[in-house]
């Protein structure tokens, strides 16, 4: 292990307002200190790593320039903040990061004043500037508001809706566009082409002379400290960017890692008049660690590692993850079908379509953070006879309901839905939750949706939405390795609406939708040991539900449990409904639903989460002797037994 970083500069700050006193010269020894305290603390803890060290500069001069907190920063999808946690007084804590009662792996407002817009979706930060902006100017003493946006994040339709407004307004908002040519992946798409011209081109290389020209038609204010500044007129350039199409300031290219240039720019900025302004930084993703920069993914996401060597200590692993299974799966099915195509929104290692792209690479679409455009791109495909799967996760396909419902479902079009890291994804917190997907999509008419019970289920799943052509169909499955089970050589197709009895019993019934099977297996077993017989099934499908198998098991059965890795309104809901609907709470059944509560749930590792939801064994068992009338005392006195 490597020793902690001596840090003999950052000890004396502890708040922005300490490095405001520093003497200039001091910060670039700030900054450099600020990277090693970076790379110590998440050695120990893993999350987000490679957008922070890209940001260490600048996160040091916007502090040093602006008046934070009354002046706002807002960082979009918020994984690369933890230099600015460090520097607003959360240094403390940095090990605690993601960690159950910890700090949050991105911004909240709950957390600080100094992060005045939460985060974790990505693309929000120019919206929610450019309305502080404008609420700023109903203030006794105005702000500036800076919002700092990836290139990654800048491919998002909401960036450009915020643009297009503000380029209309003359609220004095900052973007700064954190350019570091990567989003999780590489990025893909005609932006990027973009960017990189601007970067590298020939008007990059021509500035001098344009920067002349750029400042002769800034507000007069700043024709001097331009001039005085070599620096800084070099780094100005224009002459229809899109961003000044689109009626921003452009200012750039500039070097996101020299903190000369940045305080000089940022400085000149704060004195700009009205009006949005966009500042190009070029910066490196892992910038200053060497495996980071080195690796293919610059460390976007990691676990805890050895600082010295950068390995990452990898978890024992006893099964194959879902998202692995889904893709070798779908690589299965598109040996077979050549109609399959895959779509991902920059996800693509995440979802496992990387995979699927090293085979299949004239058919694999990445569309970039773009899970609306995904999900339509994908209805005009299945419109042509062929067989998207949209493979995007439960959080993020949030932003594409009215795609799934308006340009997808009403149409009955046969896009297939693979929904990765639904349930509680653990340390990403409540942006990251997939907590809602049961709800949001079982609302839809004409719609499949099934939850894969284990791996062997999921591989089915995948062979059920492939031969399903007749509308849209969803699987999900949750973030995480899989149960261990034997797994079938190809997938077989599922009759749709039918579910399965898993274990025949009495008086119980657990009726399980998705992978806390496992959990209430071992319920079961539990309940068993008290001399209970439960019966447990599998759904397999919230909708269409297997009616006649919950009809069967509310006649049958006292008590009757459905679980879920989900909230209000999801398989519990239909449930309900269903026997509501058909008399069947009418007599002696008592119906428990367990499902994941209505709260947001901070971050906590998954176990964890299920647990406090009452969504392991002991949570099922708890329910299911409350159920059949056992009291506090009877209930300790079983639990004592098993
Ligand atoms: C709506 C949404 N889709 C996908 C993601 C997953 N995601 C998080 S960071 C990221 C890449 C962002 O790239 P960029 O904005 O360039 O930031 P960088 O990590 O390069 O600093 C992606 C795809 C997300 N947070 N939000
Ligand atoms: C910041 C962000 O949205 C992603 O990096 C996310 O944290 C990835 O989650 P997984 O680790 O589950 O792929
Ligand atoms: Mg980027």
């Amino acid at each position: 292990m490597a020793n902690k970083p001596d840090t003999p500069l950052l000890d004396t700050v502890q708040t922005p307002a300490d490095l405001r006193n520093m003497p200039r010269e001091e910060l670039r020894r700030l900054a450099d200190e600020l990277r090693a305290e970076m790379i110590d603390a998440v050695s120990v803890t893993g999350g987000h790593l490679g957008a922070g060290l890209g940001v260490v500069e600048l996160t040091v001069a916007l502090h040093a320039v602006f008046d934070t907190p009354h002046d706002r920063i807002i960082w979009d999808v918020g994984h690369q903040a933890y230099p600015h946690k460090i520097l607003t007084g959360r240094r403390d804590r940095m090990r605690t990061l993601r960690q159950k009662g910890g700090l949050s792996g991105f911004t909240r407002r709950a957390e600080s004043e100094y992060d005045p817009f939460g985060a974790g979706h990505s693309s929000t930060s120019i919206s929610a500037g450019l309305g502080m902006a404008e609420a700023s100017k109903h203030m006794e003493k105005p702000r500036n508001v800076i919002a700092v946006i990836g290139d990654g994040a800048m491919s998002a339709g909401m960036a450009y809706e915020a643009m297009n407004n503000a380029g209309a307004m003359d609220a004095r908002l900052i973007v700064i566009l954190n350019d570091n040519d990567m989003s999780i992946a590489p990025p893909t798409g005609a932006l990027r082409t973009y960017l990189a011209r601007l970067v590298s081109g020939p008007v990059y290389r021509g500035t001098r002379e344009a920067a002349k020209a750029v400042v002769s038609k800034l507000p007069p204010f700043l024709h001097e400290p331009a001039r005085r500044t070599e620096e800084f007129a070099r780094s100005f350039f224009t002459g229809g960017t899109l961003f000044e199409e689109l009626g921003f300031y452009y200012v750039g290219p500039i070097d996101g890692h020299n903190l000369e240039d940045l305080l000089a720019i940022l400085d000149n900025v704060k004195e700009f008049g009205e009006g949005p302004i966009l500042i190009h930084a070029v910066t490196k993703k892992g910038k200053g660690y060497a495996p980071a920069e080195n690796s293919a993914d610059k460390y976007h996401g990691v676990s805890k590692f050895n600082v010295i060597t950068g390995a990452q200590a990898k978890a024992p692993s006893n099964a194959p993850s879902y998202t692995s299974v889904f893709a070798s799966s779908l690589i299965q099915e598109a040996q077979v079908d050549p109609r399959i195509v895959a779509v991902t929104a920059a996800m693509p290692s995440g979802t496992g379509l990387d995979k699927f792209a090293e085979i299949f690479p004239t058919r694999i679409y990445d569309v970039g953070i773009a899970e609306q455009h995904a999900v339509t791109f994908a209805a005009g495909m299945a419109s042509e006879g062929m067989k998207p799967f949209c493979a995007i996760y439960s959080t993020f396909l949030q932003r594409a309901y009215d795609q799934v419902i308006h340009d997808v479902a009403i149409q009955g079009l046969p896009v297939r839905f693979a929904i990765d890291r639904a349930g509680y994804v653990g340390a990403d917190g409540p942006t990251h939750a997939g907590n809602y997907d049961n709800a949001y999509l079982g609302a839809i008419p004409g719609m499949v949706h099934m939850a894969a019970a284990d791996e062997a289920e999921l591989r089915h799943m995948v062979a059920t939405a492939t031969a399903y052509d007749t509308g849209p169909i969803t699987f999900r499955y949750p973030r995480g390795e899989g149960m261990g089970v034997d797994m079938p050589e190809r997938g077989q197709v599922l009759t749709i609406g039918k579910g399965r009895i898993v274990r025949q019993g009495s008086t119980i019934a657990l009726l399980s939708y998705g992978t806390r099977l496992g959990e209430v297996q071992a319920a079961a077993d539990k309940l068993a040991a008290l001399g209970l017989n439960p019966t447990v099934a599998d759904a397999r499908f919230l909708k269409p539900l297997d009616e006649e198998l919950i009809a069967s098991l509310a006649q049958s059965h006292d008590v009757l449990i459905t679980t879920e890795e989900g909230g209000l309104g999801g398989f519990g809901s239909h449930v309900a409904t269903f026997l509501a609907s058909n008399g069947l709470l009418d007599g002696k059944l008592r119906f428990r639903p367990l499902m994941i509560p209505d709260t947001f749930v901070e971050h906590a590792s998954q176990a964890d989460m299920y647990a406090d939801a009452g969504l392991d064994r002991a949570g099922i068992v708890a329910t299911a002797l409350t159920a059949l009338g056992y009291d506090q005392a009877a209930m300790k006195a079983a639990l004592a037994k098993i």
